[in-house]
């Protein structure tokens, strides 16, 4: 028997941007209903930014004893994959349920399976025979990892699997030269493995400076990753329990496991857009400044908006919430972003926000300056050997821009961001009252 339900609005996807949509769509008094195919709570607690984050944290602690090794510190220290896997597995296998007992406490329906639309308002699940009526939609299904399309591109696996591996083999090699390629090389070469980080051009992480993207590079090879450059990964080959990565320069690297970190592409074109006149390219769904879709009743958020901002969890709820104000009328602006940081969670972490070197270059207000901090005593005590800031100013002072290399650069990136919102100068940022010697009191030496 087929069961319809009506909801004033239906939300596709439980990532971070559709559990911002449905809070606060529901506290505004709309009835409410999260579509949800695989693991509630989407990317990022599950398979993304936290589980990623929590295996970081070991390779940090065994750095800072390095880091320390000839000034106070003795032992020996390694990394336990199994038991890190472990602690990991403990925090992930509780999102789904953690996130349901959230909606269930909000009172916002959830239904699990595949949403695909079959009218304008209309959305059905799966193969059952559950279809949901909803007044408006949003679409917050985010993205999947790309696909090599070499032979033997099935032998390497995805993101996913790799923040679950069991055993951490004793050579991988990683393809790719983004956020996920660095990251993922910083957390295998931590715990003991020989990375190959395998770049197809000679610009690894583009949209980042490229001198600090050097000292990062450097920073992984002194820690052994064997960077590729200009390597086209031809073929992936198995020998027994082994890989071999097939390319225009060698005759193949052996390791016991191959990452593909090629990028993201949306999934827009998994939910028959065409039946609900939803326009959407390989960028992902068309959105206009109210994240609206081509079908006016119908929006989209996060990973999967091609709203031409990057597509980061704090961005996804961030529109999330925003067109939340828009299906209730409390909102009629085009959506406005603040300053947006960026960080790549290596080791050590490059973070960004605001106006770039390159864009400045050609701005005559605006000028930089470039610090070497790594004798400043927050960094010092810590023996951090690479802690690097530039700083854009504009001609009042005020703060536009800033790219960080070091240990605790995802901190103090937000400090600066916040500086940049508020449009602050040097005056500004000096009238507070710091604890120090923390990171956050470093700042008026910024200016
Ligand atoms: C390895 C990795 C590390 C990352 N690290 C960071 C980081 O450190 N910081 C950061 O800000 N961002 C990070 N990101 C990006 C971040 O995870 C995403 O930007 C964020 O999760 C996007 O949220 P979203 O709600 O748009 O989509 P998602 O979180 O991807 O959620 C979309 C949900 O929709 C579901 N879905 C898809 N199709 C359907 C359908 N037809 N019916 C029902 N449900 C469907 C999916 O199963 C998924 O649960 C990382 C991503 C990865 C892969
Ligand atoms: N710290 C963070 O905030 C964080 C971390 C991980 C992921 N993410 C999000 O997830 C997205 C995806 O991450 P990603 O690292 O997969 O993508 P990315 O877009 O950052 O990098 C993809 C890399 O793969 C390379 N590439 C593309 N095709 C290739 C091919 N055929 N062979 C070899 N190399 C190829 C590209 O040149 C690029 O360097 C990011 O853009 C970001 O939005 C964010």
């Amino acid at each position: 028997m087929m069961t319809i339900k009506k909801y004033d609005v239906g939300i596709i996807g439980s990532g971070p941007a559709g559990l911002a949509a449905a809070q606060d769509l529901k506290k505004a008094g709309k009835s409410v209903v999260v579509i949800e195919k695989y693991l509630w709570g989407g990317t990022c607690p599950n398979y993304g930014c936290d589980p990623k984050k929590l295996l970081l944290a070991a390779v940090e602690a065994k750095e800072s004893v390095t880091f320390l090794a000839d000034k106070g510190v003795k032992g020996h220290n390694a990394i336990d994959w199994s038991a890190l896997m472990a602690h990991k597995t403990q925090f992930t296998s509780k999102v789904s349920e953690s996130t349901l007992a959230s909606l269930a406490t909000n009172e916002i329906d959830h239904v699990f399976g595949q949403a695909q639309f079959v009218n304008h308002n209309t959305v059905k699940i799966g193969a059952t025979d559950t279809t949901i009526k909803a007044t408006d939609w949003v679409i917050a299904v985010g993205q999947r990892p790309a696909k090599l399309t070499i032979p033997g591109a099935d032998l390497a696996i995805d993101s996913e699997a790799f923040l679950s591996l069991a055993t951490m083999p004793k050579a991988i090699a990683i393809i790719g030269g983004g956020y996920i390629a660095f990251e993922f090389a910083a957390i295998a070469a931590g715990a003991g493995a020989e990375v190959h980080l395998i770049v197809h051009n000679q610009r690894p992480l583009k949209q980042f400076n490229e001198e600090l993207v050097k000292r990062l590079v450097n920073a992984l090879e002194k820690r052994g990753v064997i960077i590729h450059y200009n390597m086209q990964v031809s073929a992936i080959s198995q020998d027994n329990h082994d890989f071999v990565v097939h390319s225009n320069q060698n005759s193949g690297i052996k390791v016991g496991k191959v990452i593909s970190a090629v990028g993201r592409l949306s999934n827009a074109d998994t939910l028959a857009l065409n039946h609900a006149g939803v326009m959407y390219e390989h960028s992902g769904v068309r959105v206009n400044q109210y994240l609206r879709t081509t079908n006016p009743h119908i929006y989209a958020v996060g990973d999967v908006a091609n709203s031409g901002v990057a597509k980061l969890t704090p961005v996804g709820a961030y529109e999330g919430r925003y067109v939340a104000k828009v299906i209730v009328n409390a909102q009629q602006s085009p959506i406005n972003y603040p300053a947006i940081p960026v960080v790549v969670y290596g080791t050590p972490k490059l973070a960004q926000v605001g106006v770039t070197l390159e864009q400045a270059e050609n701005q005559p207000n605006l000028t930089s300056h470039s610090l070497d901090m790594t004798n400043w005593f927050s960094y010092y005590r810590m023996g951090e050997p690479v802690v690097h800031a530039k700083i854009i100013l504009d001609d009042a002072g005020v703060i536009v821009g800033a790219t960080v290399i070091g240990t605790h650069a995802d901190e103090l990136i937000n400090y600066l961001t916040s500086a940049i919102n508020q449009k602050a100068n040097y005056q500004d940022v000096t009238n507070h009252i710091y604890a120090y010697p923390t990171i956050a009191s470093d700042l008026p030496y910024f200016f």
